[in-house]
């Protein structure tokens, strides 16, 4: 057996072409919706992530600005960007590249963010929402993980998911918006303090696995005819690593590809929040 491809690089694709259209309404009523990037420090694969939104936001007609940092910036310096952000016409949504440099507090440029422009869906006002389940940006890789699930035709409702990892931007946040009524999955959100990781993957119908560790996810563990879905973006000699072990494509009913899975996805959502940011300000 052999799983079906979840393939996210497509489904962007097709999330992307919509927002092409919206973005082109928006202009023809005088708004350009504009995507702004703050980057602190010269991290490679930021700096890949970084550039690759940019290109995205060309492809559909988004304005982006680009806001680079050296690693030596103090606290007041990135305060001072994400002031002229929140007050740039331009720009009607911004991310904050994380992680940031250990000197700097996260917690307090997070909650700087004006949450109307916060495309990563990220700002603890937006996260607050969405633990009351009212209408805010959703953080992007969740959502996406939930549209490809829908455009296979995975079901969601009474599954029974399995989410490795408690992260903020994927695992924790992914189990708030599963477990919302209008998705009504059960989730176990499992960590590196879970005791049996194996047992809980085994009963699950949906994996996600999102903790950053090269194949943590085998073959074994996998219920057959389940969906995996592989967050992780691990470099090992200079390639991407997920969690997700190869062979698991031989049990699973649905896989990720990764390259070309959740990624892709994280950033059509990206681009959609930043559009729904512009709907929403006109
Ligand atoms: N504030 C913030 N928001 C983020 O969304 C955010 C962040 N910080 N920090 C880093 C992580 C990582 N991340 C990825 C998004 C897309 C791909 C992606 O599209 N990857 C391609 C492969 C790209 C390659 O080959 O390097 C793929 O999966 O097909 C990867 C990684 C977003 N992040």
């Amino acid at each position: 057996m052999s799983a079906v491809k979840l393939d996210g690089k497509a489904t962007a694709a097709k999330i992307k072409a919509d927002l092409t259209t919206r973005v082109a309404a928006l202009k023809e009523r005088g708004i350009t919706p504009g995507l702004g990037t703050v980057l602190v420090g010269d991290d490679p694969g930021s700096q890949i992530y970084v550039a690759g939104k940019h290109r995205d936001c060309a492809e559909v007609g988004i304005a982006s600005i680009r806001v680079d940092l050296p690693a030596s910036a103090t606290q007041a310096e990135v305060e001072a960007a994400i002031d002229e952000l929140n007050a740039s016409p331009e720009c009607t949504g911004y991310i904050v590249q994380l992680p940031l440099p250990r000197h700097l507090d996260a917690m307090a440029l997070l909650e700087r963010m004006d949450p109307a422009k916060d495309a990563d869906g990220l700002h603890p006002i937006n996260l607050g929402r969405l633990v009351h389940m009212v209408d805010a940006p959703l953080p992007c890789t969740p959502h996406g993980i939930v549209l490809l699930l829908q455009e296979y035709g995975v079901p969601i409702k009474g599954a029974e998911v399995a989410v490795v990892g408690r992260g903020i931007t994927v695992g924790r946040s992914l189990g708030l918006l599963l477990t919302r009524r209008s998705e009504n999955a059960t989730v176990t959100l499992c960590h590196t303090g879970t005791q049996d990781l194996a047992g809980h993957v085994r009963r699950a119908d949906i994996v996600v696995a999102a903790a950053g560790v090269p194949d943590l996810i085998t073959r074994d563990m996998v219920k057959p005819g389940a969906a995996v879905l592989d967050v992780g973006v691990s470099r090992v000699n200079g390639k991407i690593a997920g969690d997700v072990a190869l062979d698991v494509a031989e049990v699973a009913g649905f896989l990720t590809p990764n390259p070309g899975g959740v990624g892709p996805m994280t950033r059509a959502l990206l681009l959609s929040n930043v559009v729904e940011a512009a709907e929403r300000a006109q």
